[in-house]
């Protein structure tokens, strides 16, 4: 089709960024970009890129994950994940063009009793979640149409996330250790690539729907528990999964970064606007696991 638009979409080898061009298709003229094609820790480069394609919707799955790592390399976290996004919103006002950007459950602070709605107080505790923040607020600032999805746990059958690396470390230890008192819904890429397609499809008036949502499977458990789901999944397909899998509170696992307790993020909001109702966790892991086969 000529008359299709143009959705450039960032950071491609990403998790979410590489479900995002299979779960799109056909609605719009892909263009998927890698690090080398728009360095987001480069402006020029973000403005060059988007000129170029002139799309009608820029989706930016691309970010600095490595939340340890943000500790020390506070300055190229921010570039990537505070600047760039009020960039790309920019450059789509310029364009107008709405911005869909993802974020986290580590701008809040973890302390809260029940679920987090969106309209509560943010208070990142690392780096990683000051930069995501800033990121957030940079768009809001631009005043573009845009959704900002806050994200939790996420994984998949590639990549680096906390699923490949209990599969990896269960290759060789009969004992593992895993946090139990931080709750948060693990949530598979491919959820997220499909209900960001289903909300491109519905063709919102984005100037109404434009904010912030929580955008994760439905559901909780905690680190120990999504561990435990993890090789039920694998032990049934018939791999070595550890023994003992030992309940560590967060203090007996220290890191560089501070991680939230309390991640469960309601998702009420994500219902009434746009009527999505995620997969529970655990069907979305299933899932994934026939993926990795
Ligand atoms: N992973 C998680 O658990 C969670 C993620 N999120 C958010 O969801 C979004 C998607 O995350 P996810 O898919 O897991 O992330 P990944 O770490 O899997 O992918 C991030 C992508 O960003 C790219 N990238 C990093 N730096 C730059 C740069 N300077 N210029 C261009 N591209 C760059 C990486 O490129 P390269 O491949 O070259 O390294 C990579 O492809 C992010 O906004 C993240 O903050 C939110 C909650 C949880
Ligand atoms: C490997 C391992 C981790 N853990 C704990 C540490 C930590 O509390 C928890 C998760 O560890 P990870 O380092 O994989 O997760 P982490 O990198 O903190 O994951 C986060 O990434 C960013 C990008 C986000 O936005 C968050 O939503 C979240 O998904 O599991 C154990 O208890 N035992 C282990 O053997
Ligand atoms: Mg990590």
């Amino acid at each position: 089709m000529t008359n299709m638009k143009t959705i450039l979409v960032t950071g491609v080898n990403g998790q979410v960024g590489w479900e995002l061009q299979r779960s799109l298709q056909g609605l719009g003229r892909i263009v998927a970009l890698s690090r080398n094609e728009m360095d987001l820790s480069n402006p020029d480069s973000i403005r060059t890129a988007v000129r170029q394609h002139n799309p009608g919707l820029i989706i930016n799955p691309a970010a600095y994950t490595a939340v340890d790592q943000a500790e020390k390399e506070v300055e190229l976290a921010h570039a990537i994940n505070g600047i760039a996004p009020g960039v790309l919103a920019e450059e789509a006002k310029r364009l107008n063009a709405p911005l869909i950007h993802f974020s986290t459950d580590y701008v809040y602070d973890g302390d809260k009793a029940g679920r987090w709605l969106e309209t509560d107080a943010t208070n990142p505790q690392s780096a990683y979640g000051r930069s995501k923040l800033a990121g957030e607020e940079a768009i809001r600032a631009v005043q573009a149409q845009h959704l900002i999805l806050r994200t939790s746990w996420v994984y998949a059958a590639r990549g680096k996330n906390f699923l490949l690396t209990m599969l990896r470390l269960a290759k060789d230890k009969d004992t593992l250790g895993i946090v139990a008192d931080q709750f948060g819904a693990p949530t598979w890429c491919r959820t997220l690539a499909d209900m960001t397609a289903h909300i491109v499809a519905s063709r919102p008036d984005w100037h109404e729907v434009s904010g912030t949502y929580h955008f994760t499977c439905s559901g909780e458990t905690s680190w120990h528990g999504f561990a435990t789901a993890i090789f039920a999944e694998s032990a049934k397909r018939g791999n070595k999964v550890p023994a003992t899998l030992n309940t560590l509170t967060t203090d007996q696992y220290p890191l560089p970064a501070k991680r939230p307790k309390n991640s469960r993020l309601s998702l009420d909001k994500l219902d009434q606007t746009f009527g999505i109702t995620p997969p529970s966790w655990e069907q979305a892991l299933a899932l994934c696991f026939e993926d990795i086969r």
